[in-house]
């Protein structure tokens, strides 16, 4: 049977995506997530004509011939506003963001003055009528839309929301991927391995390619390889409400490979298995029924560190920004190859390299000596992955091919 495509496989693996529904966040917690609704403005800002700059609030046409000198009445701060109003020949001392005092029209910085006693500053220069004002609304008005649904709340996002008394937020819940790691051969970081024994590495990438791409990662550990072990772990995801499971290990054809057997007594509906890429060829995807007869999507990650990594770039990401309501954009670019490549079999192959400029200032991509799909140092030192479709033909340096750049 033909493997299925990557890019067959990503389509049904998307297909019906989409965010898991919203809920409402204080502004201080919304960081990073993605608004639902719109914000808006409850608030105009500035609510009142303020002051930019510490001087005095004048008439302009005060001082239209200089020196100028000025009968000081009273003060405006940030946060006490001087009540009365200034009228011909006089000035209020103003301070930066607080309200302009009433008949004033103009503030001039201290910096042109000189304060002669306590009521009487001498004005050194001129100044245009409404300088140093930021007029009442300026920034937004109340009722303004100031941010569209889909929009991460990066650090100027939050501030403007928070600005516009905006105390609570609707952004899109966040999916929750359990992450299950099997094999008998590992222990976790920090623990003493026995002779047979390696550290088990994957669920730290995964659950890091989840956080960044707007998902909340549960490990749920190590689990040994047996089908019983195995049953009960699947059923903590499910308890805890899980979005999608992520699973790492046993996808692959060994006799200890068991998950595709403890999915199927738990009555997984199986959507593909096995697909034409390297690394990642065993990768499974599937349903199982989750907590409340929701969806639980499973997604079968090859053991092989590197692979386990790369599905997750290319398929664990787009389907939890997908859940999270957020865009999605990978960098995909062409660059030159740094390499001879010789023509690829009927595998997408995704070869780890270094991407850097040459002498011209063309971005050129080096595949790293070794590609062994257990080799995180390799993949740890690659920017970039050079994609090689099924049956390319062989290629020369210095020919363009297209790279997902990794960071
Ligand atoms: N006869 C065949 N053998 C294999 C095939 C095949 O088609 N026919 N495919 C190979 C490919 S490709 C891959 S990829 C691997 C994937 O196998 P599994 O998903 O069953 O992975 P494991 O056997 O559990 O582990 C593979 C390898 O990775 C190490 N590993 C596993 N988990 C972790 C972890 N969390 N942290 C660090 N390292 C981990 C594990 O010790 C193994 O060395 O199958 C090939 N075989
Ligand atoms: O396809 Mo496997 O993921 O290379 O080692």
């Amino acid at each position: 049977m033909a493997l299925l495509s990557v890019d067959e496989a990503l389509a049904r693996l998307l297909a019906g995506a989409a965010p898991l529904g919203w809920e409402c966040l204080p502004v201080a917690q919304a960081g990073g997530r993605v608004l639902s609704s719109p914000v808006e403005a409850h608030h105009t800002q500035p609510p009142f004509n303020a002051s930019a700059m510490d001087g005095y609030a004048i008439r302009a046409a005060d001082v239209a011939v200089i020196p100028a000198q000025l009968k000081v009445i009273g003060e405006s701060a940030a946060g006490h506003r001087y009540s009365g109003a200034v009228a011909a020949g006089e000035a209020v001392r103003i301070f930066t963001g607080a309200p302009v005092p009433q008949g004033a029209d103009t503030v001039l910085i201290q910096e042109n003055t000189e304060r002669l006693a306590d009521d009487t500053v001498s004005v050194l220069q001129s100044v245009a009528e409404g300088r140093n004002i930021r007029r009442a609304g300026l920034d937004f008005t109340k009722g303004d839309i100031l941010l569209q649904p889909g929009r991460i709340l990066d650090p100027a996002a939050l501030s403007l929301a928070a600005a516009a008394n905006n105390a609570e937020i609707r952004v899109w819940r966040q999916p929750r991927v359990a992450i299950i790691t099997t094999g008998d051969e590992l222990v976790a970081p920090g623990e003493a391995p026995g002779p047979d024994q390696i550290i088990s590495s994957n669920s730290l990438g995964i659950a890091e390619i989840i956080r960044i791409h707007g998902g909340e990662a549960l490990d749920l550990g190590i689990v040994g390889d047996h089908v019983q072990d195995l049953d009960i772990a699947i059923g903590t995801a499910i308890e805890r409400g899980a979005d999608i499971l992520v699973t790492s290990g046993g996808a692959s054809v060994g006799d200890h490979d068991l998950v595709h057997e403890a999915l199927t007594r738990r009555g997984m509906e199986l959507d593909f298995w096995k697909i034409a890429m390297r690394p990642g060829k065993p990768l499974m995807s599937g349903k199982l029924q989750g907590l409340h007869d929701t969806s639980l999507r499973v997604l079968g990650l090859p053991g092989n560190p590197v692979s386990s990594l790369v599905c997750s770039y290319l398929f664990l990401a787009p389907l939890v920004s997908a859940l999270a309501g957020r865009p999605y954009r990978p960098d995909m670019r062409r660059v030159h190859l740094g390499a001879d490549m010789p023509a690829n079999d009927l595998r997408r192959d995704h070869i780890r390299a270094e991407i850097i400029q040459n002498e011209n200032g063309d971005p050129v991509a080096t595949p790293l000596p070794l590609q062994d799909s257990s080799m995180l140092s390799a993949l740890a030192r690659a920017n970039g992955l050079i994609i090689r479709e099924p049956h390319a033909e062989a290629a020369r340096a210095g020919e363009s091919c297209e790279v997902f750049m990794l960071r």
